[in-house]
């Protein structure tokens, strides 16, 4: 093995330990990806989906960089994982995603949806066959990550440089796809289809930390469109970004998530999407005014609801206040308003509430259903669904039976 920073033969990088060179691997021949018929659709918005995934040859999955570096944000990148990953941040988060898991980039043989064109919103995936309710849609790993600081800090000259030099660490048809995403710049293009992601392997860190918030560009995901009520949910684990259906889609139905937090107000919710440069056109946006003003008043209550709760779980004393039936009427107003990707959340607190008073009916009915959405959002190992599946099978043992009773 040469140590070098060569493009081909033994590679280097600061990113794998010596046992961990793969010199001697044999390359693997990657998977012709499925396309072409199964999207039905125009050749060339079948390409938008699956070009990636038609490299001739695969590359060996070899962290290199750091490279090109910028103060303390340097790129490193990995040809061979999961289609080429391209990575704009410190060593130290470098090395933290190169330790992680990534899915394998490859679309199903027979993807449930084609793109389209869409009127009033550009490219858009529809469902080209009933997709069931809780069924993966889509599962991508991150093609470029960009921590936030060069990002919003740079001058722009010197970042759509930094980030040219980045995607050129892509294999070509990644690339490609790359710039097939809206966007005038690459800078464009990463701020309009960006997801925030955090880089951490310390609890509670959060997205308001620079060092550890990043954007990631998964390809494909980029062309969901938005919709406040969406049939879909995402998770982000590790850079894996999963999309699953939170309800039945027919086919012919667009395939939609929701950029902003649905449980805003219409006004709220709209003034985010103008940062997204369009006007929301979609069905609970465009309810006539009397619906929308008892949606918005169904928002208010929850929300205060909601706060309600927590205020009083965590106030000394504060139980004494509480109520069971307010669980049960948080749930019903995410029910009633179809915030169907945030019922894990709301099935969890009813199903908490009930078990603070000791209604084993309600409670292991909550718990149930807490399970099933939790695990559809978060995955099934998710904290919240283990907890819950536990909370519906024996009431009695969860920490929270009957404390909202014992109080003096
Ligand atoms: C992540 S891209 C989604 C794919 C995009 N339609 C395309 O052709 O590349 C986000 C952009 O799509 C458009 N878009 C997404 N949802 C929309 C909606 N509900 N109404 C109008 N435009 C929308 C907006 O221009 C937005 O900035």
């Amino acid at each position: 093995c040469k140590t070098s920073h060569a493009t081909d033969g033994c590679l280097w990088s600061p990113l794998v330990t010596k046992n961990e060179l793969t010199c001697d691997t044999p390359w693997s021949r990657r998977r012709q990806a499925a396309g072409g018929g199964a999207f039905g659709a125009a050749k060339k918005q079948d390409e938008l989906l699956s070009e990636e995934e038609n490299d001739d040859e695969a590359k060996p999955s070899v962290w290199q960089g750091p490279a090109n570096c910028n103060g303390r944000h340097c790129i490193f990148w990995n040809e061979g994982l999961s289609g080429g990953i391209a990575l704009i941040t410190t060593s130290h988060n470098a090395q933290l995603i190169a330790s992680w898991p990534t899915a394998n980039d490859v679309l199903p043989e027979s993807p449930p949806f084609y793109a389209a064109q869409i009127p009033g919103k550009g490219t858009g995936l529809i469902a080209n066959r009933t997709i069931r309710k809780g069924e993966i849609v889509m599962q991508r790993t991150a093609a470029l990550v960009i921590n936030v600081t060069p990002h919003y800090d740079l001058d722009p000259e010197t970042r759509e440089e930094f980030y040219r030099q980045a995607l050129d660490k892509l294999p070509p048809r990644r690339r490609a796809a790359f710039m097939e995403q809206m966007g005038d710049d690459v800078y464009a293009k990463v701020d309009r289809n960006a997801f925030r992601m955090v880089i951490t392997d310390t609890p509670g860190a959060t997205r308001k930390d620079e060092n550890k918030a990043h954007l990631g560009n998964f390809l494909g995901v980029s062309w969901f469109n938005h919709d406040c009520r969406p049939n879909t949910h995402y998770r982000i684990n590790n850079i894996t970004h999963t999309t699953v259906a939170v309800r039945e889609i027919a086919p012919g139905e667009e395939i939609t998530v929701t950029y902003v937090d649905g449980t805003l107000r219409r006004a709220e919710r709209q003034k985010r999407l103008d940062d997204w440069g369009f006007k929301c056109t979609c069905p609970q946006c465009s309810l006539p005014p009397d619906e929308a003003e008892e949606s918005d008043r169904r928002l208010e209550a929850l929300k205060m609801l909601g706060e309600e709760l927590e205020e009083r779980v965590r106030t000394p004393g504060g139980l004494k206040e509480m109520m069971p039936e307010m669980g049960g009427r948080l749930a019903e107003l995410y029910e009633q308003e179809r915030l169907d990707s945030y019922l894990g959340h709301a099935y969890t607190r009813a199903a908490l509430v009930y078990s603070m008073f000791e209604d084993v009916e309600k409670t292991t009915e909550y718990a149930a259903k807490a399970a099933v959405a939790v695990a559809r959002e978060n995955g099934d190992d998710f904290p919240d669904a283990v907890a819950m599946r536990s909370l519906a099978s024996h009431p009695q043992s969860h920490w929270s039976w009957g404390i909202g009773k014992e109080l003096p």
